[in-house]
């Protein structure tokens, strides 16, 4: 579980976020929407540990980031894992070695531990015979897997992922947020994630926060945001005119 208390981040003049109340539960699939430059990503780092936060603060279950010694911090941080937007994938590593790379960097296993517990997320993100290609060698929607698998190779209780469906056609998209909202249920994840993309925001979104001038103007979930009430974020919702009639049909029961 995280909670985020009046959290701040300002670069220069910049104000970016200006006061974020926040709660993401455990087990549990945490969308954060928001229009471009809203200030998602700042916020998903700041989460991450990888921005430091002017003021406020940002508990991990139940405790401030600013409480934590040094080792609590680099325990936290072993705990959390990231899919970054685009993959982020290491070129010149092979799918294998991309996936082993946590494991190398944060545990003391053995590379025969290290290959078998690669194998096992490769297995569950749906990923076979491709451990010695090289990711310009797979698909857009492969290397998301493996971004995936990297994610969580180390077993973390924190999952962080920036846009996970951009750049996928919506099938695809659809089995990645699905594969996603799985790992978080079955390893009672704290999952946090960034999106553009309605549809994961009406499949997947067990809890949703909308971001809008740097702080927190609305949250829910896929099943009650169809009567939100909120101008700025029905544009944003509904900005195409599928989603339009989606809303109709939800409000009158069809
Ligand atoms: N390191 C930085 N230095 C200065 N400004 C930054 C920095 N990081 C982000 N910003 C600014 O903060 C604002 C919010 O950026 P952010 O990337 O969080 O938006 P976003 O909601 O994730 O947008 P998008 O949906 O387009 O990815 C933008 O105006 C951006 O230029």
């Amino acid at each position: 579980m995280i909670k985020v208390t009046d959290l701040h981040k300002s670069f220069d003049d910049l104000d970016v976020l200006t006061g974020v109340n926040a709660e993401f539960e455990k087990g549990k699939t945490n969308l954060i929407i928001g229009q471009s430059g809203s200030g998602k990503t700042v916020f998903l780092k700041c989460l991450l540990g990888l921005l430091v936060p002017d003021s406020g603060s940002i508990e991990y279950n139940g405790k401030a980031y600013r409480h934590f010694s040094k080792d609590e911090k680099r325990e936290i941080s072993k705990q959390m894992g990231m899919v970054f937007q685009g993959g982020a994938l290491f070129d010149s590593m092979t799918v294998e070695e991309n996936v082993m790379f946590p494991l190398k960097m944060l545990t003391t296993m053995s590379k025969q531990e290290m290959k078998d517990r690669v194998e096992e997320v490769l297995d569950r993100v749906n990923l076979r015979e491709t451990n010695h290609k090289l990711p310009s060698e797979i698909s857009g929607g492969m290397q998301k897997r493996v971004s995936i698998a990297r994610a969580i190779v180390n077993k973390p209780n924190f999952l962080f992922c920036d846009e996970p469906n951009s750049g996928l056609d919506p099938r695809t998209a659809s089995v990645i947020d699905n594969l996603i909202q799985e790992i978080t249920h079955e390893n009672d994840i704290t999952t946090v994630i960034n999106t553009h993309d309605m549809n994961s925001v009406f499949e997947i979104g067990e809890k949703i926060i909308y971001l809008e001038n740097g702080v927190k103007a609305w949250e829910g979930n896929k099943d009650n945001i169809y009567k939100t009430e909120n101008k700025k974020l029905i544009d944003f919702v509904y900005a195409s005119n599928l989603f339009q009639k989606v809303r109709v049909a939800q409000r009158e029961g069809l």
